[in-house]
């Protein structure tokens, strides 16, 4: 069987792509402006339906969203059958697909993929896809569809919902009625699963404070609103920024990203916070959780993912040490260098921790490499996973005492209270939620177990940002030339001191961290730094901006 060549030329032509513009699927797939995107939904369903044959009709997941971006920009991204990022290798075939200019040569290059990656078009093609709540994402998904109709491929539209529930779909939909089945396939099946772990976690604990949920005006909020009636006995919740059909709204002076780089509350929850009450604020596809809290002197603390980190490797610790297992599931950390230093610090006391290059895929893999693996990007991006036999121990082990039981109970309900497919905001707020339940803290005793040392992330426009070449986790250059050397000789001044410079994946720019002990000396290397990268990299005299030292 070959590739039905007349239906893809004859929906092709529908979906041309622009002649001006390179597309690249980069960290989170690939995201531009949403008005420039058809053609890109369009090859991306190709795409997904010829993946889903080499996978034997596995069911792939297509995601189109722009997650923390301002509300014009888009994107789409591809979720391999166990719910995971697409496998890396064809994340430049995508690419190659998406740039080839005309309707002839896409078709050309289609063949030569299809025959160089062996994939079987005889093969059933099923695609499970959502978008979230931007005002381009109902034309995309019509270009998709085209490309899906293309192929003839089995496309289940999962409608408006999170990437998270997405993401866990695709795994339901591949495990149904297998050993490994991951729950019932449908959002019900999510809400659910995880509220009823939650709720029997509850079960006991004082009655708590309620928690103000900044939905950033995007997909979150329709997902909060429904979890929320899940939780009517174990979690009162205050919904804020729950505008989805207002237009700019999304993302827009709040959101987990707002918090996490203004380091500050977003405007909207100023009068709605009280002292000592905790808050969190997910992002525009809610995959992204920060935490927050006002304190007495209604002074804005942040609790981002390295917390998170902190706060759920330990309590996972203390069950398993309860339970007698620690011998059998070693519980290991993984993080990027935007980690805080002092989390970091406080973690390798106590447990394996691992630096990988920035991206949740390479986080997760690391993860999976533990019997219980905690990731969290700083940026509240995270989760924990579970080996499988790790989850067969913690389902099949026969506890000793009435306090082993309970633990291993815990344990259990923790397990199904997590999204392990990817971070997810609202799972992981439960599971926040459950540890500080348990163990009787308010945001301060949270934030008490290390102090963040004062960081500082500053973004430098650069002609070319592809010179800039790192190495050991992106924590060092090895291009341009000497800089590297240049920076090393710079951190020696200040006290703790570190700064990392690397091209980021999701813009065009290079972004330099900083951290150092004090909030003026922070600022003062990464202004340094960032000079250092803009006279290196060749940025216009003229143009440097006037905070670069
Ligand atoms: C410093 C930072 O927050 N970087 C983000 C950002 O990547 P960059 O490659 O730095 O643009 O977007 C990624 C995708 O959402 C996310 O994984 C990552 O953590
Ligand atoms: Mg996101």
């Amino acid at each position: 069987m070959s590739l039905p060549v007349n239906d893809i030329r004859r929906l092709s032509d529908l979906h041309p792509k622009p002649q001006d513009i390179n597309y690249q699927y980069g960290t989170a797939g690939f995201r531009t402006l949403g008005k420039v995107l058809d053609s890109v939904l369009f090859r991306v369903g190709i795409l997904a339906a010829l993946r889903s044959k080499k996978l034997d009709g596995k069911t792939i997941g297509v995601m189109v969203t722009a997650s923390h971006n301002p509300e014009p920009d888009n994107g789409v991204k591809l979720v391999d059958p166990r719910g995971e990022m697409l496998e890396s290798s064809w994340e430049s075939h995508a690419t190659v697909l998406a740039n080839t200019p005309s309707t002839d040569e896409f078709i050309s290059a289609l063949q030569d993929f299809v025959k160089t990656t062996k994939i079987d078009i005889s093969k059933p093609a099923r695609v499970v896809y959502a978008r979230d709540t931007r005002p381009s994402g109902p034309a995309l998904v019509a270009a998709l569809e085209d490309g899906l109709k293309a192929m003839s491929a089995e496309g289940r539209n999962a409608g408006v919902t999170t990437t998270p529930i997405l993401h866990y779909l695709v795994r339901t939909i591949n495990t149904k009625g297998s050993k490994e089945s991951y729950g019932t396939d449908t959002e019900e099946g999510y809400y659910t699963k995880l509220s009823s772990a939650f709720n029997k976690l509850m079960v006991g604990r004082p009655p708590r404070p309620p928690l103000v949920i900044d939905c950033a005006n995007g997909v979150g909020a329709l997902a909060a609103r429904v979890l929320s009636r899940y939780l009517v006995n174990s979690l009162p919740v205050e919904l804020e920024n729950t505008a989805i059909d207002t237009p700019g709204a999304l993302n827009n002076s709040c959101g987990a990203d707002f918090v996490k780089v203004n380091q500050k509350l977003p405007p909207s929850l100023t009068d709605l916070l009280g002292p000592c009450q905790r808050g969190c604020s997910l992002d525009g596809d809610a995959d992204r959780l920060i935490y927050f809290y006002l304190d007495e002197h209604r002074q804005f603390h942040m609790l981002d993912g390295d917390k998170i980190t902190t706060l759920v490797a330990s309590f996972i610790v203390e069950l398993v040490k309860t339970v007698g297992l620690s011998e059998k599931l070693k519980v290991g950390v993984v993080q990027t260098a935007y980690a805080n230093g002092s989390s970091t610090k406080y973690l390798s006391e106590r447990l394996p921790v691992k630096c990988v290059p920035t991206g949740v895929k390479h986080l997760h893999h690391a993860a999976e490499q533990y019997d219980i693996g905690v990731y969290f990007e700083a940026n509240g991006h995270g989760t924990v996973v579970f080996s499988q036999p790790a989850q067969d121990l913690i389902f099949s082990h026969q506890p000793s005492t009435p306090t082993q039981l309970t633990a291993l109970t815990h344990l259990q309900n923790i397990l199904n209270v997590i999204n392990q497919t990817v971070g997810d905001a609202l799972s992981d707020m439960l599971l926040v939620e459950v540890v500080l339940a348990h163990k009787s803290y308010g945001g301060a005793e949270w934030d008490s177990l290390y102090t963040d040392l004062p960081n500082r992330l500053v973004k430098v426009v650069v002609p070319d940002r592809n010179i800039f070449k790192t190495v050991d986790a992106e924590r060092r250059l090895v291009s341009p030339g000497a800089l590297q050397n240049k920076i090393d000789e710079l951190v020696t001044k200040y006290s703790e001191g570190r700064s990392f410079v690397r091209p980021s994946g999701t813009e065009d720019v290079v972004r330099v961290y900083a951290e150092a002990t004090t909030r003026r000396q922070t600022d003062d290397l990464a202004f340094r730094v960032a000079g250092l990268v803009y006279d290196e990299a060749g940025g216009d005299r003229s143009q440097r901006p006037k905070e670069f030292l």
